[in-house]
């Protein structure tokens, strides 16, 4: 298991390393010794059906600021991170990278960071790990179009939620969360 920094400080790319013999292969997702010991009490799966459809950009808040590991198992992703956490050398900056079920490649998204991705084939799978519980009344949405953000996603989006597509634009003054 490799673990990269990424542009922005905390945001990790983890590259594993599958063991391959004759039945197939097998690979380490994720082990405490890599990881400085991250716990992860909720772990999801979303499938989604069409190319260009965008979930996202999703956060919690504190008490219930969550990291996300993120592994694509089918089909493949652009999958962007946004620095939310206030005071951060990179507040408001966004990085994407490619996951695809077919490669090893994860990514660690810290607390304080929004998420989202848009899927770049049909049929996409994602797991995520997640380092606090679903909280409703923690949970943020920033919307994918914000020009204060200026994501640039490789194809025409299609298929947002209306929570997602009717979250609020960033205000002037936001300043961030305290993750
Ligand atoms: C997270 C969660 C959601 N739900 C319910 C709430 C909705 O009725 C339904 C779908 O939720 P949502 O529309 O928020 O799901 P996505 O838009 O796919 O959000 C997901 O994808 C983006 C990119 C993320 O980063 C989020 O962490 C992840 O939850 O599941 C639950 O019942 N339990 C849960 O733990």
């Amino acid at each position: 298991m490799k673990l990269q920094s990424l542009p922005l400080p905390g945001l990790l790319r983890i590259d594993t390393e599958p063991v391959a013999d004759a039945r197939g292969q097998f690979v380490r997702i994720y082990c405490d010794s890599a990881f400085d010991g991250r716990h992860f009490p909720q772990v999801n799966l979303s499938t989604t059906r069409r190319r260009g459809a965008l979930r996202g950009m999703h956060f919690q808040a504190p008490p219930a600021a969550e990291g996300k590991l993120i592994r694509c198992l089918r089909g493949r992703v652009f999958d962007v991170a946004v620095d939310l956490r206030a005071g951060s050398p990179t507040f408001l900056h966004w990085h994407g990278i490619e996951l695809d079920g077919e490669a090893q490649t994860q990514v660690y998204i810290p607390e304080g960071f929004a998420h989202g991705f848009q899927s770049l084939t049909d049929d996409v799978q994602l797991l995520y790990f997640h380092t606090a519980a679903w909280s409703p009344a923690h949970e943020g949405r920033l919307r994918h179009d914000d020009p204060r953000l200026a994501i640039r996603w490789p194809l025409p989006v299609r298929d947002v939620s209306a929570k997602d597509a009717n979250a609020a634009l960033l205000p002037q003054d936001y300043r961030g969360i305290q993750a």
